[in-house]
């Protein structure tokens, strides 16, 4: 029997302000801090202990894992991040908020992207500064990894090599983990571990700064789930 806990960081400052963020660092706003000072609450409260822990290249899943190391005195742990875990990213839109899309984009086509599963937003081009290639954090991906767009699929498709390749084979041998990380990143552990459809992952949203626990089996089958604090 295993246990796994996700967290979604809280609320950022481009959350506020209704922006696309993907993969923009931008950081949490109060409310946000508060959420994973919450979450932090629960998970000391309810006793969990961890080995090792996970999180993305955004320093918005970065400090609400640091919040909860600090809560529960495991500042100590091992911490991970990885690309792999950022948050889907939302190629040309990165930026706009609701006003500046609606003048953009026909409702039409915005109400196809919010209800699609692989139909990605409009792709950077690789000369436009928000372009991953820029960024020293992303020198170690090859080319083809760095994306000018993602669809909710592609998201999932990067981060579930993650999972085989990372996450399972911790959790195998006996790892206590959390994983601090992004709505659609996670949306991709949940899918797989709940067995979910495409369009059942589409309408799934997880809420921000509760731990979402998982017990699994030897063979890292999941035999339920729970948010804290319910
Ligand atoms: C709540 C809100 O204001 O959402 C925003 C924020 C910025 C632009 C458009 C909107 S909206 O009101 O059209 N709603 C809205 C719009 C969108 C999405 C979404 O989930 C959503 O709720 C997406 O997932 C989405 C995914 C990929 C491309 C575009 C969209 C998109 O355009």
């Amino acid at each position: 029997m295993h246990t796994l806990v996700l967290i979604r960081h809280g609320q950022s400052v481009w959350n506020l302000e209704n922006r696309f963020t993907g993969w923009t660092d931008v950081d949490l706003s109060h409310q946000g801090l508060a959420e994973a000072q919450e979450g932090a609450r629960l998970l000391k409260e309810g006793g969990f202990l961890f080995d090792r822990c996970h999180t993305s290249y955004l320093k918005r899943a970065i400090r609400t894992l640091w919040l909860v190391l600090e809560r529960m005195d495991l500042m100590w742990l091992p911490v991970e991040t990885s690309w792999r875990l950022n948050e889907r990213h939302y190629g040309a839109l990165q930026g706009l908020n609701k006003a500046e899309t609606a003048r953009q984009y026909s409702d039409e086509q915005v109400f196809q992207w919010r209800r699609s599963f692989d139909v990605p937003p409009p792709p950077l081009d690789p000369a436009d500064p928000r372009f991953p290639g820029h960024d020293p954090r992303y020198a170690g991906l090859a080319a083809a990894e760095l994306p000018r767009c993602e669809s909710l699929k592609d998201t999932i498709a990067r981060v579930m090599p993650y999972w085989h390749q990372v996450l399972a084979p911790q959790i195998r041998a006996g790892q206590r983990l959390l994983v601090a990380a992004h709505g659609n990143s996670l949306r991709g552990l949940v899918k797989y571990l709940d067995g979910m459809s495409d369009a059942e992952v589409s309408g799934l949203n997880i809420p921000t700064g509760v731990p979402l626990v998982y017990t699994l089996d030897a063979d890292l089958r999941s035999l339920g789930r729970r948010y804290m604090g319910d």
